[in-house]
């Protein structure tokens, strides 16, 4: 895969256009890669405009002297919320009143700056922003991190609450709290930090804020007069969550006569710079220049580049005790860069920071290059963006007729779509994911098999590896705990749509007289792919769903395999609940019957077990009407031509060319429960 110049740096043509505007014509003429880099930091300063299109106010661009901020008047925290009350309109407003970006109309959640965000309307990428606040006389350091609302997504909250020691919690003043409200408020409550209540969209005209501000003291037992009503949109109040962010939240724990000590907790990759590590400082002070060590490699750089984001990069000669900022060092391979690392000055070791649980992927795909030619392409575009996205596994994978590729590991259905997404939009690149499937796990009964794997439990990430009944004395299927929160006008259907994927109630209370919060116990196959879409349409989009690890249960589990004109699929093998294997398979085979285009052959789309076949449908060819021509005339004539037309058929399908369409391998999953 090749890089144009506009995908290795999106700013090139409007630098262009700047160089031509300032009559360096000649130097354009001349103009390779390199020299845009070179001349970057020098038009910068010049141009009234950042790289991402936002208008920064000009009083605060050059130089800011970060030594007058010691640690008592910095504040790190972050914005979290249900997914759309209003995270990424709160922070454009902090940012406006606190001059880092010019206020105007076009502000819209500026710090969503990645094409499938603006494209989506949600936040897959937390941002941080530093904002100077002038409070009392006295001007804090505001370090503010926005974080996505899907549940695909709280790995980023969950580390971005590690650099920080408070939280904005927003609520929705119409919707209430809802699944991933509940779910956000306990991993800040769990990492004991501060939690400022926050009632956002008072300007809506069904808003209840008291109603809201009760549920809060209800479900979390934060007092209602703890609560700040505010519209983002509108920047109604907004003022007083400045306030209670310098009142309420600590200032982190860090000393300035401590050895410097930094913890990596995100990253990203420049074509030019290489890793740009996104770091906290937890002690002292590092210098540009100055040699740092990564914990994880052992290994040293020089610091090239030093700054803070707001929300673009500025870069300063040195970072403090408890600042947040970026970090360039060199590190050109993405191997090197390891979220949770710790980075500490070359003469001075220390103790390493506690790091990150690593991010446990619930869904799993084969990802493959369209063309196998694109295969290294591809490789280095995963490799890259993985390090933009931490909670991404992978392994390689290969398969018979897509050829070799990759097995990655995913949050959830919308990760791995969003993951998609990103690699096409920003690395050009081309591939087909296939079937998704949860992390089954399998206790080995063959002594020879327990010794090959050097363990007895195993765990299958691709259902064709699934091993046979008679190696195994037991299965075992992964388990959520979820949290549906809906009116409970709808009960009754969530509880039909829950017994249906053999959900088990756990808890039901109402969090106020109308809404009604469940718990259940869920297989997670039967819930990863639709049931959050259904969930949301049989509640006319009032319930929200949310749900966490809670370990593996045994179940009766057997490999159903697809296939196609008698040729098993590989990439369409699915792992089901044996007294669902029928109904399954029979749905499969008629989605596979909707998502291919008939062909010039008939198609048999079977499903099997072993070497039984549970399920059949076929798509029928087009007809080539051979008769067309033969006006009346003997029958004979038209049985022959009939024949020939059979006969050429059979031949198409001896071939078996069959063509799937490229989502056909995800849509086979999804069921239409009523
Ligand atoms: N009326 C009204 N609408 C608001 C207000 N704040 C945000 N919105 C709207 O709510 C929608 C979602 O806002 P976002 O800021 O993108 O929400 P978010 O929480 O960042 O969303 P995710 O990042 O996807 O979780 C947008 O259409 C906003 O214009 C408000 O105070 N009043």
């Amino acid at each position: 895969m090749s890089f144009s110049l506009a995908t290795r740096w999106c700013d090139a043509p409007l630098m262009r256009r700047v160089l031509q505007f300032k009559g360096y014509r000649r130097k354009i003429q001349s103009c390779n890669n390199m020299t845009y880099t070179l001349f970057r930091h020098r038009w910068m300063k010049r141009l009234p405009v950042f790289s991402s299109g936002l208008k920064m106010a000009s009083t605060q661009t050059d130089t800011i002297d970060l030594s007058k901020f010691p640690v008592d008047r910095i504040r790190n925290f972050c914005i979290i919320a249900h997914i759309d009350h209003g995270k990424s309109t709160l922070a454009d407003r902090l940012l406006e009143m606190t001059g880092a970006i010019v206020k105007t109309q076009k502000n819209k959640q500026v710090l969503d700056k990645l094409q499938v965000e603006r494209e989506r309307g949600i936040t897959v990428k937390a941002q941080t922003a530093s904002l100077i606040y002038s409070h009392q006389g006295q001007q804090y350091l505001l370090n503010l991190i926005d974080t996505p609302g899907h549940v695909d997504f709280s790995y980023e909250v969950s580390r971005s609450i590690s650099a920080c020691q408070g939280v904005l919690l927003i609520v929705d003043a119409n919707q209430g709290i809802q699944a991933q409200t509940v779910a956000n408020f306990y991993l800040a409550f769990e990492a004991q930090l501060a939690i400022i209540p926050v009632i956002n969209k008072i300007d809506l005209k069904n808003a209840d804020p008291e109603r809201v501000a009760s549920q809060i003291e209800k479900v979390f037992d934060i007092p209602c007069n703890e609560c700040i009503r505010i519209s983002a949109k509108l920047g109604t109040n907004v003022e007083a969550v400045l306030q209670a962010v310098v009142d309420r939240i600590p200032p982190p724990v860090a000393s300035i006569d401590d050895p410097f000590k930094a913890l990596v907790f995100d990253s990203n990759f420049d074509h030019y710079r290489g890793v740009v590590a996104n770091i906290a400082v937890f002690g002292g002070r590092v210098r540009k220049g100055d040699r740092i060590v990564s914990a994880y490699l052992g290994k040293s750089y020089e610091v090239n580049e030093l700054g803070i984001l707001r929300p673009d990069e500025h870069p300063t000669q040195k970072l403090f005790a408890g600042q947040v900022g970026y970090m360039v060092t060199g590190m050109k391979d993405v191997k090197e860069a390891q979220i949770g690392d710790t980075l500490y000055l070359k003469e001075q070791p220390v103790e390493t920071l506690p790091g990150f649980k690593p991010a446990k992927a619930m869904v799993f795909a084969g990802m493959f290059p369209t063309d196998q030619s694109d295969y290294p392409g591809l490789r280095s575009a995963i490799e890259r963006l993985t390090l933009n996205d931490s909670s991404v596994t992978v392994q390689r994978d290969s398969s018979m007729a897509l050829g070799a590729g990759w097995r990655l590991g995913f949050l959830g259905l919308l990760h791995m779509e969003v993951f998609n997404q990103r690699l096409e939009q920003e690395y050009n690149a081309s591939v087909i994911v296939t079937a998704p499937t949860v992390p089954y796990k399998a206790v080995l009964s063959s002594p020879r098999l327990i010794k090959e794997h050097g363990s007895k439990e195993i765990t299958i990430v691709n259902p064709a590896q699934f091993p046979d009944r008679s190696v195994v004395s037991e299965y075992l299927e992964p388990m959520v705990l979820g949290t549906i929160l809906s009116p409970d006008s709808y009960t009754g259907k969530i509880m039909s749509l829950c017994l249906n994927r053999r959900g088990i109630q756990k808890n039901m209370v109402y969090i106020d007289d109308k809404r009604v919060m469940m718990k259940y116990l869920f297989p997670l196959n039967e819930i990863v792919v639709d049931f959050y879409d259904l969930l949301k349409s049989l509640s006319s989009g009032y319930a929200s769903f949310d749900y966490e690890n809670a370990g593996y249960q045994a179940a009766d589990l057997i490999k159903m395999n697809i296939l196609l004109n008698g040729q098993p699929v590989e990439e369409l093998i699915t792992i089901v609940h044996r007294g669902r294997a029928y109904s399954a398979g029979k749905a499969m085979c008629e989605r596979l019957q909707d998502s291919i285009p008939r062909q010039m052959f008939e198609i048999a789309v079977q499903a099997s077990i072993g070497s039984k076949v549970i399920a059949r449908e076929t798509i029928k060819a087009y007809r080539k009407n051979v008769l067309a021509k033969c006006y009346g005339g003997d029958i004979t004539r038209k049985m022959k031509l009939l024949k020939k037309q059979a006969e050429g058929k059979k031949k198409m399908r001896l071939i078996g060319n069959v063509e799937v369409p490229k989502d056909a391998f995800i849509n086979v999953l999804k069921r239409k429960d009523k």
